[in-house]
């Protein structure tokens, strides 16, 4: 597979922290190839810069230029620009990006102070016009949220305020970073655009070894995109990458020692907690299942689940989508009750009144769901709770509300659902699992997984293998069931189940 191309356009940093050498030591990490465009070259050390010798704008113009001709990014990271000249450089190679090309991912990390208090531009914030139009995301800490739209910012409403100044001068999105407002345990990255507010919380670390941290989140959003996430993705694994780096590292030097660049985070203990408006608290946790959910039929009759508990299967799933069926409590009721004879886990989707109402095992909800149902209902009436997920950043949604399962999807290409999101493929599925795995919350794979696919899937480590059509399209359910049971090594008799 070929390694995707990521550009840094920024300052080197003689004492190796931050900028330049920052930015290509997270790209390595992150298995990106990282180009430098150098802006400036500091002097610099822990303690101080002595010395700012920027480029001349015609360096970084020629820079940009070569590279475009050879080594075309899927995404670009811009740092230090350290006046007016160096920008307007930027904004015009943007402005005229070949139609040909691909246009790469833009984030701008807008550094004018280092962390030792130094004045690294001398930008002022009305030249920041020009470029703002031209970039996807910004990355200011709240100094420089202040500076770029001249509004003092001290809490949520005027962090909020000054972000909309930026929306206005045709900025689309932007993640404020390392902002407390007060808390003295926590620290949250806002991600804020016009329609969404995703806060991204991590617990305050005691280490003043944060050299480069500002660089360093920037970077690793540019890479983890350059791997075809989605930018909520990138920004929470950008973000557990430098939580991960902060508890490893190591003083170097007198002042601030430098963030650690180690590999793409895989324990959970350094993602981030993920809250957004919409979504409910809840305290405590859902009850556990009785068994692994092990094959996971997931069918829209009473006819089906009649037919699957008959034949053994001990997890399964009610969804029906037709809201207007005249069977639908009915359906639901008896085949909770059916269920119930055969001790097996029915898990029924979306309608989670008529689950409480005819006390089913459990109800499966997706991550739209979460803001409309009434979990505290659930949960105090005793009902299971298997949540779906398509991202890490739902994943960690799902993982707050300490469900009874976690569903990971869609791992293949489906013919039976409209999926906004892309096939997550084994690679994915595999981290997930490694990730939850500490959480002891049963996982499940759902989407595209046919009889040939069962046991790549179950070599991941997954809990359940949740199948629609594999089951439902099969000329011959009974052997279905046979051939999906035994490709998952699941040690169930088949054909001879009885209601107790
Ligand atoms: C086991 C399992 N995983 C995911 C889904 C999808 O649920 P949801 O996101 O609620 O979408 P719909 O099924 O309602 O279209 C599922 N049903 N089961
Ligand atoms: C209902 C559903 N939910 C998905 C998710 O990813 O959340 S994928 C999916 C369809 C699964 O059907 P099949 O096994 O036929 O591909
Ligand atoms: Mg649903």
């Amino acid at each position: 597979m070929s390694v995707p191309v990521v550009w840094t356009v920024a300052g080197s940093d003689s004492g190796g922290g931050a900028g330049i050498q920052a930015d290509l030591h997270t790209f390595r990490s992150l298995k990106v190839h990282g180009c430098s465009v150098i802006s400036t070259v500091t002097a610099q050390n822990s303690v101080e810069t002595t010395g700012l010798f920027p480029l001349a704008a015609d360096a970084i113009r020629q820079q940009l230029e070569c590279l475009q001709q050879d080594m075309p990014p899927v995404a670009i990271k811009v740092g230090l620009l350290s006046n007016r000249q160096h920008l307007q450089a930027v904004a015009n190679f943007l402005k005229q990006w070949p139609d040909t090309l691909p246009r790469p991912f833009m984030v701008w990390d807008p550094v004018v102070v280092s962390t030792q208090q130094d004045q690294l531009s001398e930008l002022k914030p009305e030249h920041c016009a020009k470029l703002l139009p031209l970039v996807d995301i910004i990355t200011p800490n709240l100094n420089e949220l202040s500076w770029l739209s001249g509004l003092s910012v001290n809490d949520e409403s005027s962090m909020c305020r000054a972000a909309e100044q930026l929306f206005h001068a045709g900025l689309p999105r932007i993640l404020v970073t390392g902002s407390d407002f007060g808390r003295a345990d926590e620290i949250s990255d806002y991600y804020l655009s016009t329609n969404e507010h995703i806060q991204y919380i991590q617990q305050k670390l005691k280490t003043k070894h944060s050299h480069g941290t500002g660089c360093t989140l920037s970077s690793a959003i540019a890479a983890v995109l350059a791997h075809d996430y989605p930018l909520e993705d990138a920004i929470t694994v950008a973000n557990a990458y430098v939580h991960q780096g902060l508890l490893q590292a190591k003083g170097i030097g007198r002042g601030p020692g430098p963030v650690a660049h180690t590999h793409w985070p895989q324990q959970i203990k350094y993602f981030p907690k993920i809250e957004t408006p919409e979504l409910p608290y809840i305290y405590g946790e859902f009850p556990r299942l009785n068994q692994n959910p092990g094959l996971y039929p997931v069918v829209d009759s009473y006819e089906w689940i009649e037919k699957l508990l008959k034949l053994g299967i001990k997890t399964l799933q009610l969804r029906i989508k037709d809201v207007d069926d005249p069977q639908l409590e009915t359906a639901i009721k008896k085949s909770i009750q059916l269920a119930e004879q055969y001790s097996a886990q029915l898990f029924i989707n979306d309608y989670w009144q008529l689950a409480i109402k005819h006390n089913a095992y459990g109800v499966h909800l997706g991550q739209e769901d979460l803001t409309e149902a009434n979990l505290n209902a659930i949960q105090q009436a005793g009902l299971r709770l298997g949540i779906s997920t398509h991202s890490y950043t739902e994943l960690l949604i799902a993982n707050a509300y300490k469900p009874s399962y976690i569903a990971l999807g869609h791992i293949f290409p489906t013919q039976t659902k409209a999926m906004p999101s892309k096939p997550q493929g084994l690679e994915r599925l595999r981290r997930y699992v490694s990730l939850l795995a500490p959480t002891t919350i049963p996982t499940v794979a759902i989407g595209g997984i046919s009889l040939e696919r069962v046991a790549t899937v179950t070599a991941t480590g997954v809990n359940g293998i949740a199948v629609v059509s594999a089951i439902t399209a099969a000329n011959d359910v009974e052997q279905a069931v046979h051939q999906l049971l035994t490709a998952m090594d699941a040690k169930v008799e088949v054909g001879v189940a009885h209601a107790k």
